[in-house]
């Protein structure tokens, strides 16, 4: 195919794209607000797209969520839609490391109206995910953090589940390197490369892959608990 089509074919797939999100996934002001402090604040723009967004609050809804727990706050972004899919007495309990990020994240909580039901705790997730046991069962759990302790991540995700809770974890197709493991790839796709296999064989677990960002080159895998 010559690079014009091509061309022609990304500016279709981008077309289609924008009209899902306009009429399926739009964002209101605080939603917008969140990206534009997390710009301000210089924190990296690598939050989910508003159709992700969506998805999650599909998924929710799916699993009736009241309890979700996030892993990897960033700006609050993803946490705005997930919290925002709970009813008014659910809660949104969401780990993050840094608490430049978890600053961000508290001012857009409170801009977005969430603020009542959605709480970030700060420090390294995997020490935190130890004393949620007595929060748990969550009905989503979503895993968007180090992607290394992706595989842990997991493991602490099941516990804390309930039959019938979702498990979705965010880049697990990474232009495809995570289907082709090789003994060069980076610590980063050999935890996703794991986490991929190990929800593929768990026999607790019913999962697929979806690619659902950056032109279908990364995207979700979804775990429903048994
Ligand atoms: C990809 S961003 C999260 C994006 C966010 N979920 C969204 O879509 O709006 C990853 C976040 O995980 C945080 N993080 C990285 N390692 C972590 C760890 N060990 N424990 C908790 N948070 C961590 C980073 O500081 C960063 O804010």
């Amino acid at each position: 195919m010559s690079d014009i089509s091509l061309e022609q074919e990304k500016q279709q797939r981008h077309a289609i794209e924008a009209q899902i999100a306009q009429l399926f996934a739009p964002e209101d002001d605080g939603l917008r607000q969140a990206l534009e402090s997390a710009k301000a604040a210089g924190l990296p723009e690598i939050q989910i797209n508003p159709i992700q967004g969506k998805l999650l609050q599909v998924f929710a809804a799916a699993s009736h969520a009241r309890k979700i727990l996030e892993i990897g706050s960033l700006a609050g972004y993803s946490g705005i839609w997930l919290a925002r899919a709970l009813p008014a007495d659910g809660r949104l309990i969401t780990l993050e490391i840094d608490p430049k990020h978890a600053e961000v994240v508290r001012a857009s909580f409170a801009r977005a109206g969430v603020a009542e039901r959605a709480e970030v705790r700060v420090g390294n997730a995997l020490d935190q995910l130890s004393t949620l046991q007595t929060e748990a069962p969550f009905d989503l759990i979503f895993i968007d953090a180090d992607k290394v302790s992706y595989p842990q991540y997991l493991e602490w995700a099941i516990k804390l589940s309930r039959s019938g809770s979702i498990i979705i974890a965010d880049n697990c197709v990474r232009g495809g390197n995570v289907f082709q493991p090789s003994p060069e790839m980076s610590e980063d796709t050999a935890g996703l490369v794991k986490y991929n296999q190990l929800t593929r064989e768990d026999p607790r677990l019913t999962t697929i892959v979806l690619a659902n960002d950056n032109d279908y080159t990364d995207g979700f895998n979804v775990a429903v608990v048994k």
